[in-house]
């Protein structure tokens, strides 16, 4: 039987192809659909990657300021995200937000203000563009799982202010990478003791009593209301006594 090698894949028999990879490359295409295929995404996932990766390997420390796209300027929630990201700034730390608008401005215009680095890892929706007017390093992801990756690999930890389902989708998949010891020393502050304290009781009273979670992973989430305390949470978690200003 005749061994025939396409690149690290060995194919015999009647999987041996009757053309070469180099050949196919070569080869005229009769339609751009090859564009719009799985094994074309991949590549354009691989290059969302590269990209992040390089915009934001020297960013630093940084945290990631999560919560509703749809807070607006005046908000509560809003306002106090802009002094989270003032505080953050001036702590030593870029802030890092999804680049949208409501709770993700505020954060961007706390961090622009005060001369820090703002960063916005903008997503591909159908009626949004681009991120807000105060991020001052932008990167626009086609794919919500490599810009999450983004979230996680350059922040040491998040501050989530109230939001929808995207906010939950972000601050659950940072609980699970630290709950199961992916990521470790990573702060998880919940701003707003009305907005979350249902949740976190019926975390402990329904899926801890049930077993789902165990009660020390509650630990992992501090709650406060306040702007300060937050801030002093994840730099005291993040930051050794002798690196801090
Ligand atoms: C719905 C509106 C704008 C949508 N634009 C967004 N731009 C960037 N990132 C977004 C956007 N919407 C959601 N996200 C991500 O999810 C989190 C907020 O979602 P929530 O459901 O509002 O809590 C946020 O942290 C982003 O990463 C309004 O015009």
């Amino acid at each position: 039987m005749k061994d025939y090698q396409r690149g690290p894949v060995l194919l015999r028999g009647k999987n041996v192809p009757t053309t070469t990879t180099s050949g196919r490359l070569l080869a005229q295409q009769d339609t751009p659909d090859w564009v719009h295929g799985d094994p074309w995404r991949v590549m354009r996932i691989q290059s969302e990657f590269v990209e992040g990766f390089g915009a934001l390997a020297e960013v630093g420390s940084a945290i990631s300021v999560f919560g509703s796209a749809r807070s607006k300027p005046g908000a509560a929630d809003y306002e106090a995200a802009v002094e989270i990201g003032t505080k953050l700034v001036e702590q030593g730390f870029a802030v890092i937000t999804g680049g949208g608008p409501g709770v993700m401005e505020a954060a961007n215009k706390g961090a622009s203000e005060a001369g820090g680095s703002s960063i916005g890892l903008g997503i591909e929706l159908p009626h949004e563009q681009g991120v807000n007017e105060y991020v001052n390093l932008g990167m626009n992801f086609r794919y919500f799982f490599v810009r999450k990756t983004m979230f996680v690999k350059y922040a040491q930890g998040f501050i989530v202010l109230p939001g929808g389902f995207g906010t939950f989708d972000e601050l659950f998949e940072s609980l699970t990478l630290v709950q199961t010891k992916t990521i470790t020393r990573f702060p998880i502050v919940l701003f707003g003791h009305s907005y979350w304290d249902g949740l976190v009781a019926w975390l402990r009273d329904v899926v801890a009593a049930d077993g789902k979670i165990s009660p020390a992973d509650l630990d992992l989430i501090m709650v406060t209301d306040d702007v300060d305390e937050a801030v002093a949470h994840v730099v005291t978690s993040v930051k050794p006594p002798a690196e801090r200003s």
